[in-house]
């Protein structure tokens, strides 16, 4: 089975602003709700590409009932766990000649509700896979993920990782079978600018050193590079098309490269489903249905 994590989920209020000007009222010509968070985002492409997960997490207030409704209408599994007090937060995307986003920092997740969390994870089983992904709310210390893993140690689950900064690197031990920095992520990583493929190559080799297996370095509309466990490096531009919304293409990605590993186990697979789904998403209102991904795939070489 498939778990998510999402410590923050959110509804993505996303608006379209297309001469949005700072310190000005802007009127909108387009906006839209929809249930968001990294790891929300991979389980609805999971279902979308056919596999099924479970999707854990904080939610809270009115705006974590409309997240689990979102999630839910899209035939996900959800499980997670209600607070107390607080809202969820609504993250604000503005669409205009740049994307801008506002992500909210979300509420207070006491101690007891960790708890829950981590009595949650310990029905994990051997052959699971664990996707931990996006930010935690700042109430929480950086060692949260490191936390989890610790304890999930003496089992044989599959690490997948979306996080940025310390939080990722504290769990880089726990030799994660995925993690998907973006570029500037990596560079925050590495604490260095990186000029072209080489370098990152070079930083993704650093944090194979470090325990990470395969990384996956999205690179936005130049596509991505997979530095792979085998030693394979593999390269691609990603597809054309006119991009309407990028909110989860990362997210996407990685639901992508998992639906495809799983399929027969190729790493060169995966790579090529991961882009495929993030473009896909790129291409769409929404995120990327599996009639979208298929498509893409069919357009791309190799
Ligand atoms: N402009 C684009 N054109 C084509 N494909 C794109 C574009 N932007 C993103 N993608 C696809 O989606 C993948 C992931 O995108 P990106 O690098 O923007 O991820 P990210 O920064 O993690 O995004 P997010 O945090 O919004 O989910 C890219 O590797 C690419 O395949
Ligand atoms: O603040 P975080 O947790 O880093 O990212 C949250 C977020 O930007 O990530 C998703 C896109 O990847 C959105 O659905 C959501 O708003």
């Amino acid at each position: 089975m498939i778990y998510t994590v999402t410590f923050n989920p959110a509804l993505d209020y996303i608006t379209d602003v297309p001469d949005f000007r700072e310190g000005e009222i802007n009127r909108s010509c387009g906006e839209k709700i929809l249930s968001g968070g990294k790891g929300i985002n991979v389980s609805i492409v999971l279902k979308n590409l056919g596999l099924e997960s479970t999707a854990l997490g904080f939610i809270a207030g009115f705006t974590g009932d409309e997240i689990e409704r979102g999630v839910r209408s899209f035939g996900c599994n959800t499980d997670f766990i209600k607070l107390n007090s607080g809202l969820s937060r609504i993250n604000l995307k503005i669409r205009s000649k740049h994307e801008t986003a506002v992500n909210g920092g979300g509420p207070l997740i006491p101690r007891e509700k960790i708890d829950e969390l981590f009595s949650q994870l310990s029905g994990l089983s051997d052959g699971d896979i664990l996707v931990l992904a996006g930010s935690i709310p700042p109430s929480l210390p950086a060692d949260t993920y490191e936390t989890i893993l610790e304890r999930l140690q003496e089992k044989k689950i599959r690490i997948v990782v979306d996080a940025t900064g310390q939080l990722l690197l504290n769990v880089l031990k726990f030799r994660p079978f995925l993690i998907k920095p973006n570029r500037e992520e990596l560079e925050e990583l590495s604490g260095r600018v990186l000029k072209g493929e080489k370098e990152i190559i070079l930083a993704c080799k650093d944090l194979q050193a470090l325990g990470a297996c395969n990384i996956l370095v999205s690179l936005g509309g130049d596509g991505a590079i997979l530095v792979s466990e085998t030693g394979g490096v593999y390269q691609s531009a990603a597809p054309r098309g006119k991009v309407v919304n990028t909110v989860g293409a990362g997210d996407s990605m990685v639901a992508g490269f998992l639906a495809g590993y799983l399929r027969n186990k190729s790493l060169p697979e995966a790579f090529r489903t991961g882009i495929a789904a993030g473009s896909a998403s790129a291409f769409s209102e929404n995120l990327a249905t599996g009639k979208e991904v298929s498509a893409l795939l069919k357009t791309m070489k190799g």
